[in-house]
């Protein structure tokens, strides 16, 4: 049967949701689909299926009915319904389908697995492998997915190679996998050698031959951060159970869903970690103690910094007064008029003896190597000098033309326009100043948040389905491209990732650094190579990636200066000048140079992948457009959801339509 024609009526809908047959895998429209299924004894079955065992690979849709169900019968009667699904003995798990450890299991064994205190999830056919012990679970040949009930009589003996792991290290039998290093490295255990750890189900461990027993790994927010990073399982938490959840329980189709996981990365200093606290701010995700003293400290350091450029300003000005005197001096001398006047402003920019000794010593710490060291303490210390010399005229002066100032970066005016407060004891960053500062946590880690969309107006164009959708959760995972490792070879800990958030700062395009081998390389080109070695990497085949074009703002000043095509990629961009166009609805120079950046990204992906980018413009700094940035993104997982073995064209057709419930998502959708 053709892809979205009923099975009953034949007629053809492709829009039309449909409900399908869990045994057989017809689908029947709305009309049809309650004389198909009659009353549904054993749930979504045609009247014909009835009695048959489903198909295995719908057995994760079990107790999940679509739409259009709900919109036919009542609550309580889809509820009834989908308990039959999910309960009556021919829809059951065949017990000799599952492989523990490499042995079928027995249904006294299966028994014992669905219905111990912390059954694994997503119980369907396969080969697993469990480690009694402590109590991981995964399935074969991969890393742990779950910390199920420890100690269970079921299955056979684990094998070193059940995991696929190839570290050298072997805890209870097993050779862990690379994540999994990661994991013990961040809790402190020591993993240099060969060695055999012994682990029990609450996380304390040994190393075969040495006596002492060592603390529990899980006591650490550290590993449990790595560990969500990584999509590794943590014990489940006494606070939540998912003991019950096996037995029948209907619990709320969305809620159900597991945690969507965006991964968010971009060559050195696109913008990804201020969108990264952008996004803690919008979804009011507070940041830790942590992080606000790590950002203070950072705040403060950055300040003497951009004090220092100020005081380097000030000496160039003083200097220069001082010539700009003695050559007035020459002309006064002999000028014809013999007028005497002078403008003697060299006072100005001459500073205090107090304020010259703290001048002195700032510029002396700050060319020395321990700066570092000297910083936490000496910023408080200093507090009543950073006041006097702000107050100082000459500093003033300096400051009002601080945008000749080349060294001074934009950020910094929001800074010193508050240095006195920054400085003294009692100052707590705000979050806008947690903002503007630079970075989030003082190494290049992996950060991650989890989150949810608060409702918007913007959610009424949604499918119903989706508009409360505060229950779903989404992660939001920052990482740095060094930590990826050369051509990103660590990519794969990312596999279960929803989408990728590639991060292009627009500005990069006249600007350069240096690369791993010395080279001096432009930002852009850097940036296309980083998006290529990630587009192709295996283990991001065929995932959705959305475009995040940031700076935006920065790009409106910039092109005016550079023109785009400095980059040699950018070469043929001739945009079309017109110089009757000056309303407000023609297209910016800086618009269609971001349109064009994207059109150039988008036929690199196409090139790599015959698949669709997505694009967005985004302003780091504006909580608008990275909310618009992330709901996008939301949306192309949502249209992956839409069942795309149903209906595969539906995210072409969508992607209009949404693009005009994100509006600046629209203006590159439509004109690309
Ligand atoms: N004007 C403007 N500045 C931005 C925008 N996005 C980021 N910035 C600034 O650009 C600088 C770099 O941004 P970060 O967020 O630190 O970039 P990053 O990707 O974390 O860079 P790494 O530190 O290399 O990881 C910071 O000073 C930001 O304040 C933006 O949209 N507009
Ligand atoms: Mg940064």
């Amino acid at each position: 049967m053709q892809k979205g024609v009923c099975h009953r009526c034949l007629k053809e809908n492709r829009f039309m949701k449909k409900e399908v047959c869990i045994v057989c895998g017809a689908s029947y429209c709305y009309d049809c689909v309650l004389r198909a299924m009659g009353s549904m004894p054993e749930g979504r079955k045609c009247v014909t299926c009835v009695g048959f065992r489903i198909r295995e690979a719908r057995r994760g849709k079990l107790g999940k009915c679509s739409r259009l169900l709900k919109r036919l019968l009542t609550d309580s009667e889809v509820k009834f319904i989908m308990n039959n699904e999910m309960l009556c003995e021919v829809n059951q798990l065949p017990p000799e389908l599952v492989f523990v450890n490499g042995e079928t299991l027995s249904q006294d064994e299966l028994f014992k697995l669905q219905n111990c205190k912390y059954p694994p999830k997503k119980l369907g056919p396969g080969h697993y492998w469990y480690d009694k012990i402590s109590g991981f679970w995964g399935k074969e040949g991969q890393k742990p997915c779950q910390i199920i009930t420890c100690q269970l009589d079921v299955g056979g003996h684990i094998k070193r190679n059940a995991s696929n792991g190839n570290t050298n290290v072997v805890l209870n039998y097993r050779e862990i996998t690379k994540e999994e290093l990661w994991m013990l490295k961040s809790a402190g255990v020591p993993c240099e050698g060969r060695p055999h750890f012994w682990m029990s189900e609450d996380g304390r461990y040994q190393e075969e031959g040495q006596k002492n027993e060592e603390g529990k790994i899980w006591d650490k927010t550290r590993t449990k951060l790595v560990c969500a990073v990584f999509s590794l399982p943590v014990p489940p938490g006494s606070k939540n159970p998912s003991g019950k959840e096996v037995n029948g329980e209907i619990r709320d189709n969305l809620a159900q869903k597991s945690i969507h996981k965006f991964l968010l990365v971009g060559y050195d200093k696109s913008g990804t970690s201020t969108i990264y606290k952008q996004a803690k701010i919008l979804y009011g995700i507070p940041f830790s103690e942590d992080e606000r003293q790590t950002i203070k400290f950072s705040i403060r350091r950055k300040l003497f910094g951009y004090l220092a450029i100020l005081l380097e300003g000030r000496e160039q000005f003083e200097e220069e007064s001082l010539l700009e005197k003695r050559k007035s001096c020459v002309i006064n001398r002999s000028g014809p008029s013999g007028d005497t006047i002078q403008i003697d402003d060299t006072t100005i920019y001459s500073i205090g003896v107090r304020v010259r000794a703290f001048s002195d010593w700032l510029l002396q710490v700050l060319q020395s190597d321990n700066s570092e060291a000297i910083f936490p303490a000496a910023t408080c210390e200093y507090a009543p000098f950073i006041e006097e010399m702000w107050k100082d005229t000459a500093i003033q002066a300096t400051y009002n033309r601080r945008n000749e100032l080349q060294m001074l970066p934009r950020v910094a005016t929001y800074f010193l326009d508050r240095a006195v407060e920054i400085s003294r004891t009692d100052y707590e960053p705000s979050d806008m100043d947690i903002l503007y500062a630079d970075g989030i946590t003082s190494s290049n880690s992996p950060t991650c948040m989890k989150f949810s969309f608060p409702k918007s107006t913007q959610d009424d164009s949604l499918d119903p389905a989706y508009r409360h959708d505060s229950s779903l959760r989404y992660q939001l995972i920052r990482v740095h491209p060094r930590s990826l490792g050369e051509h990103c070879k660590w990519l794969d800990m990312f596999d279960d990732t929803d989408i990728v958030l590639f991060c292009v700062a627009l500005t990069d395009y006249d600007e350069y650094s240096v690369d791993r081998n010395g080279v001096l390389t432009n930002k852009m080109l850097a940036s296309k190579e980083l998006f290529e070695s990630m587009v192709t990497h295996p283990t991001f085949e065929n995932k959705n990636f959305l475009l995040i074009l940031n700076k935006c703002d920065l790009l409106v000043e910039k092109i005016k200066q550079v023109p785009l095509t400095h980059c040699e990629w950018f070469r043929d961009f001739k945009p079309v000048v017109c110089s009757n166009c000056h309303n407000s609805t023609y297209p910016s120079l800086a618009q269609r140079a971001s349109h064009y950046i994207g059109m150039k990204f988008k036929e690199l992906f196409r090139s790599l992948t015959d698949n669709k980018l997505f694009v967005s413009p985004v302003i780091g700094l504006e909580n608008d457009t990275v909310d618009e940035a992330l709901r996008y993104a939301r949306e192309i997982i949502m249209w992956d959801e839409e069942d795309l073995e149903e209906e595969p064209y539906l995210n072409n057709e969508l992607s209009s339509i949404v693009g005009e419930a994100s509006s600046s998502c629209f203006l590159l959708e439509n004109d690309l």
